[in-house]
């Protein structure tokens, strides 16, 4: 059977805890996923390291990538661009990696063409009061960025339709519980099976 990874997109308003999320998943099951670091034209905030959150760039350098065919996906989101450096998912998949994206929507649906057999996990807040206050005690963005924030969340919210499946951030060790079931049941899908099946009947012939 093909040993290549599993594509996972975590989406979700930003705020919802997709980060947060993820890194309890990770916690516990230490080696076997991987994260795809993002590129960004946003400024770094405080505490925040260049490779590890992010690889910073300036808008030159991010149009450069996206030119050279070096981008799997990427959006503008609220005056910056964010997306994914191909070259390392790839890498990952192809030694059988299971790979974490954490992307807004837009991006997320320029993977799913791409992608077709990702899971696609929408993360999605218990309500918009608390959304809002998940943002502010976060306490990395203005008032005024912050309520472009929540006005992109209620337009992501609405694309929830598009994914696999939607799961609820109230508590953080429920959730990665959920996400980690989902995984664990996606391994099993048929859809996963049939492509070395069918290549195999392929070659008897
Ligand atoms: N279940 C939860 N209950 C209460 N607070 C939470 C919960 N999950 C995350 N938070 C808090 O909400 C804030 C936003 O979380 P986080 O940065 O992980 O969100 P995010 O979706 O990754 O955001 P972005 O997309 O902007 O990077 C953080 O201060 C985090 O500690
Ligand atoms: N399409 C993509 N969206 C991404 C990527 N990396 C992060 N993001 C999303 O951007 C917003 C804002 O992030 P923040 O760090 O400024 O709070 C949030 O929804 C992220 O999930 C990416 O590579 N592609």
């Amino acid at each position: 059977m093909s040993k290549r990874g599993m594509l996972i997109v975590l989406s979700g308003p930003s705020g919802v805890g997709k980060g947060t999320v993820r890194k309890a998943i990770f916690e516990q099951d230490n080696n076997k996923f991987d994260y795809s670091v993002s590129m960004t034209t946003r400024k770094m905030r405080p505490g925040e390291v260049d490779g590890k959150d992010y690889y910073f760039v300036s808008k030159e350098e991010f149009e450069h990538e996206i030119a050279t065919g070096g981008m799997l996906e990427y959006a503008q989101y609220v005056d910056n661009y964010y997306g994914t450096p191909l070259k390392y998912v790839n890498q990952m998949l192809d030694d059988g990696k299971d790979v974490f994206l954490e992307i807004e929507v837009k991006g997320a649906m320029q993977v799913r063409e791409k992608v077709p057999d990702g899971l696609f996990i929408f993360l999605t807040p218990p309500d918009l009061m608390e959304l809002r206050q998940r943002l502010v005690n976060r306490g990395t963005d203005d008032l005024d960025v912050i309520n472009m924030r929540m006005q992109t969340a209620v337009e992501e919210i609405e694309m929830m339709q598009n994914y696999d499946y939607a799961v609820v951030n109230d508590e953080v060790s429920e959730a990665a519980e959920k996400i980690k079931t989902i995984i664990r049941a996606e391994r099993w899908r048929v859809k996963r099976f049939l492509p070395d099946y069918k290549k195999q009947l392929g070659e008897l012939k």
